[in-house]
């Protein structure tokens, strides 16, 4: 058990004592606790309801309808955590980058970071520039009762890949421009975001989230020399800032087999892992004292029933021996998803796993 975890900001006890806090403390749980990234979104159609005709970014900045969002997922599923629904580029928005989140691609940046003089546009945060997340943070707390929030961000490397890159990329031939080419720089943008990012995360702690995820979701595109030198520091820099909540601190990304004893040595208590690597095999990679979040490929809830209970269970197997998990896909839901397959996959984690 992890002393130094305690209650957060005003939290009640019954949300401390939920299966999802207690399973990333590594406390006996009475069910492996179940939550989805993407949990909220495209799957629903009450969230194509709500969203008719509100852009994505605005829908962020809107605190009942991000409270709406963010509990429909909860109220369908019965799932064990809610996540606040946001954007990792809502704080860069915030602080006067000139992007938009473009439908079927992603975050798109006017004028992307490329030299000493666009640092200066990595402007500090402050709790003014995002009043929507107080406010919508303590909708949420006063409705979800015992169900935690967990609060997000996203980790520096991957912000900095958006910022440089201008947009998605699949070879972040600027991002790794700059990172071997200008290493100085480099340090001084991810520092930038990593303060941008804590910054972020503690609007949301203060506001009542019970626990946070560090999505650096394309680190895996790094080999382990480059991610420990260029990287960690400013991932680990988020994680102290933080520490201080005593809360959980999940990190997690994609194809990131190789780092995940690096993630976790950055300062997190809970590792996700991605598909491509089983749980038993992840927690020798991670090592003891972490717990670890996953890892149900998303694109099995495209089979029949019985194939996602096969594959459920192989995770679940896989889980076993492990001190804490909670049960997660390996990315997140994708948008054609059934949501019946989420309520029933749900529901069979919770079955299996009652003790
Ligand atoms: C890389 C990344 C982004 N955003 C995020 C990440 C890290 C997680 C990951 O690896 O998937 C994080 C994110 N984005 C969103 C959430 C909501 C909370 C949740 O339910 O998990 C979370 C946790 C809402 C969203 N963020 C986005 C949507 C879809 C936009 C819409 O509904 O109109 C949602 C629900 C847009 C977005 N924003 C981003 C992408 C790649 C896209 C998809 C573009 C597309 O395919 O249209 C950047």
């Amino acid at each position: 058990m992890s002393a130094n975890l305690r209650p957060a900001t005003g939290q009640p006890t019954a949300t401390y004592d939920s299966a999802f806090l207690k399973a990333c403390r590594r406390e006996p749980v009475p069910h492996t606790p179940v939550w989805f990234m993407r949990q909220a979104g495209r799957s629903l159609p009450e969230y194509h309801k709500v969203r008719e005709g509100v852009p994505m970014l605005e829908s962020c900045t809107r605190p009942e309808l991000v409270a709406e969002i963010t509990l429909q997922p909860v109220r369908r599923h019965g799932v064990d955590a809610a996540i606040y629904f946001s954007d990792i580029v809502v704080p860069l928005k915030a602080i006067g980058i000139d992007l938009d989140i473009k439908p079927g691609v992603g975050p798109v940046i006017e004028q992307p970071i490329r030299s000493r003089a666009d640092l200066a546009r990595l402007r500090d945060l402050t709790p003014e520039d995002v009043p929507f997340v107080t406010e919508a943070v303590g909708l949420l707390t006063a409705e979800l009762g015992a169900t935690p929030l967990i609060g997000f961000a996203g980790a520096p490397f991957t912000l900095a890949a958006y910022l440089i890159e201008g947009g998605p990329s699949r070879s972040y031939e600027h991002t790794k421009a700059m990172m071997y080419g200008d290493p100085e720089l480099w340090a001084d943008v991810l520092d930038r975001l990593a303060d941008i990012t804590a910054a972020f995360l503690k609007v949301q702690l203060d506001a009542g989230a019970s626990a946070v995820q560090l999505f650096d979701s394309w680190a895996g595109a790094l080999a382990p020399a480059d991610y420990r030198r260029s990287v960690m520091p400013a991932s680990a820099k988020v994680f102290d800032a933080v520490e201080e909540y005593g809360v959980p601190r999940i990190h997690f990304g994609v194809g990131t087999g190789e780092l995940l004893g690096l993630m976790g040595e950055a300062g997190a208590d809970v590792v996700g892992v991605d598909w491509r690597v089983p749980l038993d095999e992840a927690a020798r990679r991670v090592g003891p004292g972490k717990a670890l979040q996953g890892n149900l490929d998303p694109a099995v809830l495209f089979a029949p029933r019985e194939a996602v209970e096969a594959k459920t269970r192989e995770v679940l197997d896989a889980a076993a021996g492990l001190e804490g998990h909670v049960f997660n896909l390996g990315h997140g839901v994708m948008p054609h998803t059934d949501p019946d397959a989420l309520t029933r996959l749900t529901e069979y984690v919770h079955t299996q796993t009652a003790r």
